[in-house]
């Protein structure tokens, strides 16, 4: 898409690779993030040796003045960790074009309000939600940083917005979808990396496939009903971005929340394995966060009560297992 001005706020993994995408699909980019020596070394290096080591990047402004990346961006990029959105887009509100669609990179529920990003994204940056779009799906950075194939799905109420955003972003390596089910496409980004977690933490414990398999399947039934009991579309859960990114997410050793779990099964700390991990492993702070919603919607998630109760209440995993399988018996199916 030629000559679409973009900016691409967050210059961590996941940022620098969408910027790379968006460029390499033709668009003027420029990245904005914390870390002068980054910008720097992504302006004049091509490259951003922190985050994607031996990655070439295509040419592409950096900064870390907001008012200069946000100044004519048609298409506004989000991505940096969930829980420090809302304070970060706020105080970048005003530089915002007034037409400017702002999209949600981000696999989060924000703590203490159980909001979506895309609802914090527009609170925080006072737009409406047919501005906000979503990109979720499997998408691991640094296999797309490598320029391999894969997909994603694109979400937006409005779908000229859902379009504009698909078409900027697609080349040769990745390739977009559009979708209008924001509510289901967000909560399988963000559930998704909860499910991760309790997987990483049954193989760190040896356990072997039957289980991964096991906690993958139950975990897309969790992820259903609760989608379903805040109006996403039943069908988005088998797409990419649901039994999609919970397949990557679940088998690969480069998901930070999988491995993040795996420590813990190896019988780390929480704070061990946060250090061992390094970077943004989301579905720590949102297993609380997931939990609460369903909660308050009456719906049962087992697994995420698990994955809480293993990382902030002290339950070992072997006791996590046993509660999930002591459970009373029932048919099999989503809504049970
Ligand atoms: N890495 C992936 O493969 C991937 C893929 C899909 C989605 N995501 C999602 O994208 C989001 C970002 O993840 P990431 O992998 O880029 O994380 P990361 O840890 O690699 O990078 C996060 C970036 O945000 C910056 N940051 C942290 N606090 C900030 C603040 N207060 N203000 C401004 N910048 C701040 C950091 O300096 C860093 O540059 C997460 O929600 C994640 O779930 C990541
Ligand atoms: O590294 P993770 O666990 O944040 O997962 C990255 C992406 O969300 C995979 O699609």
């Amino acid at each position: 898409m030629s000559g679409v001005r973009a900016a691409v706020l967050g210059s961590g993994s996941w940022g620098t690779t969408f910027a790379m995408v968006m460029a390499d699909a033709g668009c003027d980019v420029t990245l904005w993030g914390r870390d002068e020596a980054v910008a720097r070394e992504v302006a004049e290096q091509h490259s951003n040796t922190k985050y994607l080591p031996g990655v070439e990047l295509p040419p592409m402004s950096a900064t870390t003045d907001a008012a200069a990346a946000l100044a004519g961006a048609r298409i506004v990029v989000v991505a940096i960790p969930s829980q420090v959105s809302r304070v970060t887009l706020e105080g970048l509100r005003e530089h915002l074009e007034p037409d400017a669609v702002v999209v949600s990179l981000m696999k989060g529920v924000e703590l203490s309000t159980d909001k979506r990003m895309s609802q914090v994204v527009s609170e925080a940056l006072d737009i409406p939600l047919e501005r906000v779009a979503v990109v979720s799906g499997p998408n691991l950075a640094k296999e797309i940083a490598a320029r391999q194939p894969t997909a994603t799905v694109v979400a937006c109420p409005d779908e000229d917005n859902a379009r504009l955003v698909a078409e900027a972003c697609s080349n040769t390596y990745f390739r977009p979808y559009t979708n209008t089910d924001v509510v289901g496409v967000e909560l399988c980004g963000a559930v998704k990396n909860v499910i991760a977690l309790a997987i990483g933490m049954a193989q760190g414990r040896g356990f072997g496939w039957n289980t991964t398999a096991t906690v993958i399947t139950r975990g897309l039934v969790e992820i259903t009903r609760l989608g379903r009991a805040l109006g996403a579309q039943p069908e988005t859960f088998a797409g990419l971005a649901g039994m999609g990114d919970l397949v990557a997410t679940c088998a690969s050793p480069l998901s930070r929340n999988h491995t993040l779990g795996k420590h813990i099964g190896q019988g780390m700390t929480l704070d061990e394995a946060l250090v061992a991990t390094g970077t943004t492993a989301e579905g720590v702070k949102s297993s609380r966060s997931v939990l609460e919603l369903a909660e308050k919607h009456g719906v049962d998630m087992p697994i995420t009560a698990g994955v809480v109760a293993v990382l902030h209440e002290g339950l070992s995993v072997e006791e996590m297992a046993r509660a999930l399988l002591s459970r009373p018996q029932k048919a099999e199916g989503v809504v049970s």
